[in-house]
């Protein structure tokens, strides 16, 4: 398991947003949902028919001669995921891994991995930026299905603007038309960022005015409609869900606009206090990372095509206050202060751009999207796993007192 401890948590998502590309688990099973879980489980392996539009070329076997059933049988999918070492990447992994063998899902990624993480399957450095890298990877592991992870989030890329055009965007093109030439199924997640301040507020469709005003909204409004011109023009089954901001215990989050919702908690638990960046009633739409795994793998192994390439998926909204007053139903002392609001800080007008809510029904009606968090449960979830790692943290300095080097010297 991917396991990364509070404190160099902090120390990452600072330095990400100081120095962009420097270095930036779930452990639940999930429950497929109703659409998912009617499916034999067959149709959840690599089917040829029911594959998509433009279906990668059929699996071939070394059986050496023999023509067992096995030999013929349905294999699974062969994944790629970029970007696999950020918020997101670690617990998709997992639960892909779980459903069709580690050898079968290659993580990959331009940072070290942590040895847990390269002692449970395939682990490759690709920089998206690299045609030709990525195309020796897709050809090597007999790539079918990309998830494609890798991007420079909201904060990071206003702070960054030439480097988020080029990881962002040239990045997803090259996997775009790998997919293409390929034959892959390409699922990119987009975001709430693709939005702008133009977009009605409330309630979100998944057609909408988008006119985003960011950097970060730009590239993967641009991704959108690519994958969309490329789905028609060649084929390419292309998949993409608008994520709202995620909330994870076990991995930091990258350097977005939504990371307040992560760090408010790990400050409640340390210290009690926390010095919010947004103000207290910019709310926006979140989810728990558990759902958004799930969301991803039913959208992505939804066995046809579906009639729409973007979708909205939503879990629930609230504000900063909001989250501060569930939060103090656990921990009473908990406080937290908020900007001068003469002197905001940079990542309240990209919030400010974004819709407050979604409307999800598409996905919902579609690929059978359906959260299992809310605000309430998502606090208690974070609250104990952040408080079991601070437990942990403190038994292992205990021990090291007790049993240390300095310890045995006296
Ligand atoms: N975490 C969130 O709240 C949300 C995430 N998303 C999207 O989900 C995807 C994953 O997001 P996170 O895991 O949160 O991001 P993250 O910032 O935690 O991870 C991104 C990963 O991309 C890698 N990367 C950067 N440059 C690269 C390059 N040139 N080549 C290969 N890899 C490179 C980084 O090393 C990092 O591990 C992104 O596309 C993001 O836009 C969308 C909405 C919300
Ligand atoms: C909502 C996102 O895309 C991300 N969490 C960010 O804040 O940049």
């Amino acid at each position: 398991m991917l396991r990364t401890t509070t404190s160099s948590m902090w120390a990452s998502t600072s330095r990400l947003l100081r120095q962009p590309l420097a270095s930036a688990t779930t452990t639940t099973r999930f429950s497929r949902t109703a659409a998912i879980s009617s499916l034999s489980a067959s149709t959840r392996l690599f089917s040829i028919s029911a594959a998509a539009s433009s279906p990668p070329p059929p699996p071939q076997y070394s059986n050496n001669g023999n023509n067992s059933a096995a030999a013929a049988a349905p294999r699974h999918p062969r994944v790629l995921v970029t970007g696999s070492l950020g918020q997101l990447g670690s617990g998709l992994v997992k639960e892909l891994r779980s459903m069709y063998g580690n050898e079968n899902v290659v993580a990959s990624d331009i940072r070290k991995a942590p040895e847990e993480f390269m002692a449970s399957g395939p682990f490759v450095y690709a920089d998206v930026m690299n045609y030709s890298m990525l195309e020796r990877i897709v050809v090597d592991w007999r790539i079918d299905w990309v998830v494609h992870y890798s991007a420079l989030l909201s904060a990071v890329a206003e702070k960054n603007p030439a480097l988020a055009l080029s990881v962002n965007m040239t990045g997803f093109q090259n996997m775009l038309e790998l997919a293409k030439v390929h034959r892959l199924r390409l699922y990119s997640p987009s975001t709430i960022g693709a939005f702008g301040p133009s977009t009605p507020k409330n309630n979100t469709p998944d057609l909408t005015i988008m006119r985003p005003n960011t950097i970060y909204g730009i590239t993967k409004l641009h991704n959108e409609l690519l994958g969309e011109y490329y789905r028609e023009k060649f084929g390419v089954d292309f998949r993409s869900a608008r994520y709202p901001g995620i909330l994870s215990a076990d991995t930091p989050p990258g350097g977005g606009t939504t990371d307040y919702a992560v760090d408010i908690f790990h400050h409640a638990i340390r210290t009690g206090h926390y010095d919010c960046f947004l103000s207290k009633d910019t709310r926006l739409p979140m989810m728990y990372l558990s759902d958004c795994i799930k969301g991803t793998v039913d959208h992505l192994t939804y066995p046809t095509p579906l009639p729409q390439s973007v979708y909205n998926i939503a879990a629930c909204s609230f504000t900063p206050a909001e989250l501060t007053a569930e939060i103090q139903k656990h921990l009473p002392h908990f406080t937290i202060s908020y900007p001068d609001p003469a002197h905001p800080d940079f990542r309240q007008a990209i919030a400010d751009s974004w819709p407050a809510s979604l409307d999800d029904s598409m996905a919902r009606r579609d690929f059978g999207w359906k959260e299992e968090f809310g605000m309430e449960r998502m606090v208690k979830l974070m609250l104990d796993k952040i408080q079991a790692q601070v437990d942990a943290e403190k038994k292992v300095v205990s021990s090291t007192a007790t049993n240390g080097p300095a310890a045995m010297a006296a």
